[in-house]
């Protein structure tokens, strides 16, 4: 190693982190906030985040790369154990990892289950980050810090720091990314500036049409929806000032039981998700899009392989 000059001040560093925890914990909420732009997919349903979405902190010291992995559970189905494939994989790779703990929840199995896998990646330093912060008193998160740290304590886990963050409020939001900084290697960008994701944008689109097509089916369509966007093309002859991006979607379902469901009284539903991720898309891309969208049935989709991998899985 060569001897740095000091008056160059801090090396820069750059590396990936990931956001562990079980479904609901804010992790993509989380992401959001430090990369400071809808990135990751958020909703109130578990296990919304099927893909791997990477955020990306830029800061004139370092570059903190953001890798989004589905919530760990108990495998019931192909698919189910592919989510955990790629948990486990992801969590080998990465240079630092965050434990997303609600402050609002008392730890239970779901948490202990995956401290204790979190225990066998030994290099990796854990960052455990008790969320949600804005739901409770200070004496129930001081509860909370305690409790955290002596579930690390109980499986020989160290944590590298435990840190309290509210994303929706922002609180320490900063605070976090300057912790995790430091845990990064030493070494340049990774990613040009401005690049907050490199997630292909068909598929933050198709993130996109599945979070507002699960809003509102409560518990009916639990982990039925996939979505693939087929076609992405600006509509040829419109004026320069004008444009328009045609998107083709299928919304998949496994039954046709479920399509009723999905697309709503006389259609009103299908088209509220028309419209609401529409407005999303525009957000992300800002461009004007016109978003064509059919249901289609492919059965049973969740157990079977072919299916899967032309779903994206
Ligand atoms: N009040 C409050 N709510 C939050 C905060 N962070 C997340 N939430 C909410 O908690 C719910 C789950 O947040 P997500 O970020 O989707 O959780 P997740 O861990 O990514 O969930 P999965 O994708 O299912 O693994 C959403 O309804 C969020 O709005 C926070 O700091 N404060």
């Amino acid at each position: 190693m060569s001897a740095r000059n000091p008056a160059a001040g801090p090396a820069h560093r750059s590396g990936f982190a990931c956001f562990v925890g079980r479904p609901n914990a804010g992790k993509s909420t989380l992401t959001n906030a430090l990369v400071g732009q809808k990135v990751a997919i958020t909703s109130n349903r578990p296990q919304t985040t099927r893909h791997t979405v990477r955020g990306i902190v830029h800061r004139p010291d370092a570059q903190l790369v953001l890798v989004d992995t589905p919530g760990l559970h108990k495998p019931r189905t192909l698919l189910g154990e592919r989510l955990n494939d790629v948990v486990r994989t992801t969590w080998a790779e990465v240079d630092v990892i965050g434990f997303c703990l609600p402050a609002d929840q008392k730890l239970g199995p779901g948490d202990t289950f995956i401290a204790r896998e979190l225990a066998g990646i030994r290099k990796t330093p854990k960052v455990a980050v008790v969320t949600k912060t804005d739901l409770v008193d200070p004496k129930a998160l001081a509860a909370q810090l305690m409790a955290v740290d002596r579930l690390g304590r109980e499986l020989g886990l160290e944590w590298a720091e435990i840190v309290p963050v509210s994303a929706v409020s922002g609180d320490q939001v900063g605070l976090l990314a300057d912790l995790l900084i430091p845990l990064l290697p030493e070494g340049p960008a990774l990613y040009p500036e401005g690049d907050l994701t490199d997630e292909p944008e068909q598929i933050m689109v198709a993130e996109l049409i599945r979070e507002a097509a699960l809003e509102g089916v409560r518990d009916e369509l639990p982990h039925s929806i996939a979505v693939v966007v087929e076609e992405m093309l600006p509509r040829a002859d419109r004026p320069a000032d004008k444009p328009l991006l045609d998107i083709h979607a299928n919304l998949y379902i496994e039954r046709p039981s479920q399509k009723g469901i999905v697309i709503g009284p006389k259609g009103a539903r299908l088209r509220d998700v028309g419209t609401k991720s529409r407005q999303q898309i525009e957000a992300l891309l800002g461009t004007p899009v016109f978003l064509d969208l059919h249901v289609k049935v492919a059965k049973d989709w969740q157990r079977d392989p072919k299916q899967l991998r032309k779903l994206g899985f």
